[in-house]
């Protein structure tokens, strides 16, 4: 469980998180929503350690994020960035197989079971075939599975992805989320895509402004009521085999004024 009270993260004069208070459950996929510049990603940042936060707390399976050691903190978070930066000299399986050096002591070596939990990672993220290639030369999508893959092999119980669907095509996007969906972790992802957030996450977090415009489960937060006021775009809503799903169109010049 990830619970934040008054979580606050300022850039100078711009406050980016504006004292939010949400919880993330257990065995559940959190949805982090909203329009571009609402947030998703400094609370993200801070929920991880990797922006400052300006105050409030977090916490993490019970402990304030502040008390655990570097090593207990990664047995509990993993996170897979929006971008990351840098040459990427190790090859996709050596980057991988990085994940589980949380769980190794000092200078030992990996063990089988490193491996295998490595190796399944892989499996389940469809990049096996890449597995010798320098992680530099993949496609972002694949990039992207392989940034997936080391979170995995991490094993922590709580997972923090921002927009693990960016680059990937339509069918990684499903298979990608289908795959975080099931598994028994503590999930909060920021998604763009709505249609998405509406399948594959059991709650939504609405940002708008750096503060909580809407909590709730998909059918509730997915009504037009709800994201025209914060999007700005005339929304029409569909419900296909009890998943809400949403259809845009810009405002008309009168809808503006
Ligand atoms: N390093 C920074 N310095 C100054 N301001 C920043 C910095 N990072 C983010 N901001 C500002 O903080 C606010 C929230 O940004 P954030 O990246 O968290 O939003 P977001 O919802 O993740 O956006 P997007 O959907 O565009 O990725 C925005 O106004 C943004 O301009």
């Amino acid at each position: 469980m990830i619970e934040t009270a008054g979580l606050s993260v300022r850039y100078g004069s711009v406050e980016a998180v504006a004292g939010v208070e949400f919880d993330a459950r257990d065995g559940a996929v959190t949805g982090l929503v909203g329009p571009n510049g609402s947030g998703k990603s400094s609370l993200l940042g801070a929920v991880s350690g990797a922006i400052r936060r300006a105050g409030g707390t977090i916490m993490v399976g019970g402990d304030d994020l502040g008390s655990l050691r570097p090593r207990e903190r990664a047995k509990r978070l993993a996170s897979v960035a929006q971008e990351e930066h840098g040459e990427f000299p190790l090859t996709v399986w050596e980057s991988v197989l990085l994940g589980r050096s949380v769980h190794r002591g000092g200078w030992s070596s990996y063990t089988p079971d490193d491996k295998a939990v490595a190796a399944e990672a892989m499996r389940r993220t469809g990049i096996t075939e890449f597995a010798e290639r320098p992680l530099g030369d993949l496609s972002g999508g694949e990039r992207q599975r392989a940034l997936i893959a080391r979170a995995l092999t991490q094993d922590a119980t709580h997972l923090l992805l921002d927009e693990p669907t960016n680059h990937l095509d339509v069918r990684y996007q499903h298979e990608i989320l289908s795959l975080v969906a099931e598994l028994p972790l503590c999930t909060v992802a920021v998604l763009h895509d709505l249609n998405l957030a509406a399948r594959y996450c059991d709650r939504l977090i609405l940002l708008d402004g750096g503060a909580i415009a809407a909590d709730g489960d998909p059918d509730k937060v997915l009504r037009p009521e709800v994201i025209e006021p914060v999007y700005r775009i005339a929304t029409r809503r569909v419900d296909i085999d009890g998943v809400p799903q949403l259809l845009f169109s810009p405002l008309t010049r009168d809808d503006k004024s």
